[in-house]
């Protein structure tokens, strides 16, 4: 009965009609004597379904949030290649254009969102009514057959990921110079503190990078990518054909254990904070003697109070030294191994807008994708040590790394095996369905 915990009280009244909707489903196939028996009320009920399906996309359009698959073909130019912006893990995005001139991103899904079509409404329905000025606007989505699509506001700037990381392109970077990067950070932080915490229902993110951050034309960063996690609940296989963890955003506790929460997010926000100082990209770092992530590099130059060292080249004559720094610490304080740590985006917010006066010293960043330790403290207070992470919960992750350090453990570095990151997050999966909660639950914390 998860699913009707998180319905919103109040919304549109298509969502309640899901209940019934459920309950329909399991009378639809009566079978034996009873069966016959209730043939006909069952009958009676299928006809009285399939009313309320019409209704329910009879509402659904009237709130304009639907597409016809038609003007979609139309705006497209029917998929043509001419008008694809490129392919991420869900599926092909076109641009397109709207009779009214709207200009759109549509990215189809194909089969791979949630099993039912209602789902994919209810859940399509309330990421529409997701606003604010640094989260893409999902204008409405179109299912056909098989294939569902979403339909987004069009932002006419590369994702941030081509211009920070264009090796070809110097001058793309040097065009990003510090106080863009430094409007990005608290752009993206304020528009995940309205996912988290303002949106009518709080949402995870869940792939917080470079590459989900689209900059308009005046460089303000949006968001994209954010309903993925509603309406792909349960199903972490996304994450698992990428390879999890070797993109380098993943908190360790969600890569090795499927333990979403906000500060999974959090953890892949302070990882962004660090590749825009430094203009490299997490899982490309290349290992040094005294580092072998970039999180770890960062870590130890912040400890030494030498943060300017990492800054990126290109940034060398915009940079303003007092807000790297402040940056950096802020990016540190997100990447903590232990989750509970790390601050809450409505802080980070407050911190990179005004100055602080003092924060906390920042303990060593948690390695995504990398297969960590966990010291878990039994009952009997001995300290057992397991990297199987199976059967230790994500309190015990939490606790036992307070202490500043050797709880979360790298004994890889980032981004040397695959397949054991794979490996991992597939046993990850496995916990993560066999309870169905860590999703659900934890989005509240
Ligand atoms: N609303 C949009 N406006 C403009 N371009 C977009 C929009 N949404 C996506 N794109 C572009 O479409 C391409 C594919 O995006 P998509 O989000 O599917 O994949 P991705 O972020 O590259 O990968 P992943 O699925 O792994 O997150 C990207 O190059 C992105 O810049």
């Amino acid at each position: 009965m998860l699913w009707f915990s998180w319905l919103p009280p109040f919304g549109p009244p298509l969502l309640r009609f899901i209940p019934c909707l459920r309950l329909s489903r399991l009378m639809s196939k009566p079978k034996g004597f009873f069966g016959k028996l209730i043939k006909p009320f069952v009958s009676r009920h299928n006809r009285e379904l399939r009313k309320e399906e019409e209704d329910l996309e009879a509402i659904a359009a009237k709130e304009t949030k639907v597409f016809s698959y038609e003007a979609l073909v139309t705006a497209t130019r029917n998929f043509s290649s001419k008008h694809k912006l490129g392919e991420g893990g869900f599926g092909p995005v076109y641009k397109g254009q709207l009779e009214d001139g709207r200009l759109v991103a549509v990215k189809s899904l194909g089969r791979w969102s949630l099993q039912g079509g209602n789902e994919f409404i209810n859940e399509a329905v309330l990421l529409s009514r997701v606003q604010h000025k640094n989260v893409v606007t999902l204008y409405g989505y179109c299912t056909h057959a098989e294939d569902k699509l979403l339909v987004y506001e069009y932002v006419h700037n590369e994702s941030l990921d081509k211009i920070l990381f264009s090796r070809e392109d110097k001058e793309a970077a040097m065009m990003l110079d510090w106080k863009k990067r430094y409007d990005v950070m608290i752009g993206v932080a304020r528009g995940m503190q309205y996912l988290h915490e303002d949106a009518h229902t709080p949402i995870i993110h869940r792939d917080i990078k470079a590459s989900n951050i689209l900059l308009d034309e005046r460089w303000c960063p949006k968001i994209a990518d954010f309903g993925m996690a509603r309406l792909f609940p349960e199903n972490l296989s996304h994450v698992s054909t990428r390879v999890a963890g070797t993109n380098g955003y993943m908190a360790p506790e969600y890569a090795m254990h499927g333990y979403l929460s906000t500060k999974a997010d959090i953890f892949s926000f302070g990882v962004l904070i660090i590749e825009l100082i430094t203009g490299q990209k997490n899982s490309a770092f290349a290992a040094r003697s005294d580092a072998s992530t970039l999180l770890e590099w960062a870590w130890r130059l912040h400890k030494k109070k030498q943060t300017m060292e990492m800054l990126d080249p290109a940034l060398r004559s915009t940079a303003d030294a007092e807000q790297v720094i402040l940056c950096a610490h802020v990016g540190l304080l997100c990447t903590q191994a232990d989750p509970k740590v790390r601050p809450e985006m409505r802080r980070v917010v407050v911190i990179l807008s005004k100055k602080p006066s003092a924060l906390e010293e920042p303990i060593r960043p948690g390695v995504p994708g990398s297969r960590y330790r966990i010291r878990a403290l039994g009952s009997t207070g001995k300290t057992s040590t397991s990297s199987s992470g199976a059967s230790t919960s994500a309190s015990n992750i939490a606790s036992s790394s307070n202490g500043n350090n050797n709880a979360a453990t790298a004994s890889l570095p980032a981004t040397s095996n695959i397949s054991t990151t794979t490996t991992n997050v597939s046993s990850a999966t496995a916990i993560h369905r066999s309870k169905p909660l860590p999703y659900k639950h934890y989005h509240t914390t």
